[in-house]
């Protein structure tokens, strides 16, 4: 078990604001709390009305909210969120039935040939930005995390940098208020090289101040939130914004004509879509953003995550949606192994073997990569890798089997034809980049945008059941990744490092489905164990103790005080993830978690649970 990062409180100012009215509950995702429930909570809190028709809950608009949101950034999400967020409802409704239609028994699969024939013809994305045509790796990391962020953005001390930055509102970062809000800073002084950060002495190490060199920085790239997350705290005419449109809109106003004027392209990423209908949308957004800040038509560059089941089968349409915004895909391996179990949970011919036996090299995901690539660079696109997610461990034998591990991967995926790839952590940006540079430096080239893997046009990528193990070992994976992750995600914190591994919203969530799934479908183990309620219940209370143990070890340094501090939120961790591994209905997403509250606890709770 290693720490998370530093557990904060949430200090918040009140600001009186009018009652306002209930929004349309209508227009939710996915209704996770009933119609009178849901009036309840939105009328439980207290709304500030900050511009026309935009109302922010009182307790968010504190002086640093102020100074991120003036009213003319206000106006211009109030007129994007009036434009687009109808067909954003529309879009995750359509979302909804779909996955009901999976339920019944249907499988995704390739569009017709004429739904979409334009998107299969001979085009190519608007010309690449000079600088973007390197990326062999990129590192992420929460865009709340000011120290995190000036780290991904400088250089190791073995002289290692990463070639990119992913600043990231989504898989690693929980959106809480104060997280978006910090985000939103952080890219901000990122983009105009100003952000700094003091680290106070603790434990042994000096205190240290960070800051960037902006003459030696990899290039800022930002995950915005996916389609389905609101930003609950801010509505327009009664309604929530998307926090996608929020983050776009926001980072954007206050970074792009900096970055403009330095020479620099502002890219973004965008996860978790699901439909080609959604890459519009988005395209939609960022043509709408440009406009309203007055930028240059096809400005924006933006890389996609194909990371569910259904959008595998819609690279192309995808890619072709974006086209004038578009920078390449990126095959986002873990949440893409969350979308298998989710979409074919009631397939019981389907269901997967343990999570840590799910990688790259089974047949349905490296024919997904190769198509990924494929496409991509059929169109001019970049075709990016997948997160190795190591944590440095502790001893020198394990960090250089992680290491070789690393490397392993990454050449495989230089083999196949990727620009480039993820890592979690900076400890990996130089193994990652070895296979990288060793075959691309070899063929004087920066990427590989001409390589076409030679695969069936429309390869099976189709999760396939009934092979790999299942185990109680598997269960007891996820239950422990689940309860270190709830810890984290209990104190507005989106990533953590457990057992040697980066964790993230991602990864929490395979663990969630697949033992959701597996309870669903009263899976027999191969040692002839029936997964059961009491079954997991059991590991629960196994692993808490292991967890708990460890836990007074590891913080009994720090006092007896903090022991007990730890271990009461590692208990309340295995209290809230044994209660959404069992729930009857799948939930969406883990965000979607307003339930996990009464009214009363909603209102104080609605900072840190903005969602879906
Ligand atoms: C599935 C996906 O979507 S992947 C993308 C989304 N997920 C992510 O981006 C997760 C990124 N990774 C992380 O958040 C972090 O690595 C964590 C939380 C898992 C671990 O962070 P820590 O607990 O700080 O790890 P650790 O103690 O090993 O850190 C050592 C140093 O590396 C830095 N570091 C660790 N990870 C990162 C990172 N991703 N970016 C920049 N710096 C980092 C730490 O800030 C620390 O710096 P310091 O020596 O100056 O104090
Ligand atoms: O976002 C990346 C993933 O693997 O999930
Ligand atoms: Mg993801």
């Amino acid at each position: 078990m290693e720490a998370v990062p530093g557990e904060c409180l949430l200090a918040h100012g009140r600001t009186p604001g009018p009652f306002r009215r209930p929004f349309s509950i209508q227009s939710r995702y996915d209704m996770a709390i009933s119609t009178s429930d849901a009036a309840a909570y939105t009328s439980n809190v207290d709304w500030t009305s900050v511009a026309d028709g935009v109302e922010i809950n009182a307790k968010a608009w504190t002086d640093e909210a102020k100074q991120l949101f003036p009213e003319e950034l206000l106006s211009i999400i109030a007129s994007l969120h009036r434009a687009l967020n109808s067909e954003r409802m529309n879009l995750l409704k359509a979302r909804k039935a779909q996955q009901k239609r999976y339920d019944e028994g249907a499988l995704p699969g390739y569009l017709p040939a004429d739904e979409h024939p334009d998107a299969h013809g001979d085009w190519q994305v608007a010309p690449l930005p000079d600088d973007i045509l390197q990326r062999r790796v990129e590192i992420t990391g929460p865009v709340n995390n000011a120290k995190m962020v000036i780290n991904m953005l400088s250089r190791n001390e073995d002289g290692s940098m990463a070639d990119a930055a992913m600043l990231d509102f989504e898989d690693s970062m929980k959106p809480a208020w104060t997280n978006v809000l910090a985000g939103i800073r952080n890219v901000k002084e990122a983009a105009e090289g100003t952000l700094s950060y003091t680290q106070s002495a603790t434990n042994g190490r000096p205190a240290k101040d960070y800051n960037l060199d902006p003459d030696d920085m990899p290039l800022l790239m930002v995950r915005i939130r996916g389609l389905h997350l609101d930003e609950s705290n801010v509505h327009v005419d009664g309604e929530p914004v998307s926090g996608g449109l929020l983050d776009l809109a926001a980072v954007a106003y206050h970074t792009a004509q900096a970055l403009m004027n330095q020479g620099k392209t502002p890219k973004y990423y965008v996860p978790k879509v699901e439909h080609y209908l959604e890459a519009r949308w988005f395209n939609k957004l960022f043509v709408g953003v440009q406009k309203a800040l007055g930028i240059p038509e096809k400005t924006f560059k933006a890389t996609f995550l194909i990371e569910t089941l259904p959008a595998a089968f819609q690279m192309e349409e995808i890619l072709y949606e974006y086209r004038d915004h578009a920078a390449g895909l990126n095959g986002g391996r873990w949440d893409k192994i969350f979308s298998d179990i989710k979409v074919l949970r009631e397939h019981d011919d389907r269901v997967l073997a343990d999570r840590n036996w799910i990688n790259i090299q089974r047949p349905w995901m490296e024919m997904y990569v190769k198509q990924l690539i494929r496409v991509c660079h059929k169109h001019g696109a970049f075709g990016m890798g997948g997160m190795a997610p190591q944590t440095p461990g502790k001893t020198e034998d394990l960090r250089e089997k992680q290491i070789a591990g690393v490397v392993d991967d990454k050449k495989f995926e230089a083999s196949i034809g990727h620009d480039g790839c993820w890592v979690s952590h900076p400890y990996f940006i130089g193994p990652a980049m070895k296979p990288f540079k060793e075959k691309l430096d070899a063929e004087g080239k920066k990427n590989q945008l001409d390589v076409i893997p030679d695969i069936p046009e429309q390869p099976d990528l189709l999760p396939k059941g009934g092979v790999g193990p299942k185990t109680v070992d598997g269960i007891r994976v996820n239950v422990r990744v689940s309860i270190g992750y709830m810890k984290g995600w209990n104190s507005d914190i989106g990533a953590v490092a457990w057992d040697n591994r980066m964790e993230d919203l991602a990864t929490f969530e395979i663990s969630r489905a697949q033992t959701w799934q597996w309870l669903h479908h009263s899976v027999t183990l191969d040692d002839g164990t029936e997964v059961t309620k009491e079954l997991i219940h059991r590991i629960f209370e196994e692993e808490l103790e292991k967890i708990e143990a460890e836990a007074r070890d590891f913080f009994a340094s720090y006092g007896e005080d903090a022991v007990e501090t730890h271990v009461q939120r590692f208990r309340k961790a295995a209290k809230d993830a044994e209660r959404i591994f069992t729930e009857d209905a799948m939930r969406p997403f883990l965000a979607c978690e307003s339930e996990l509250f009464g009214v009363d606890e909603h209102k104080e709770h609605l900072l840190k649970h903005s969602g879906c």
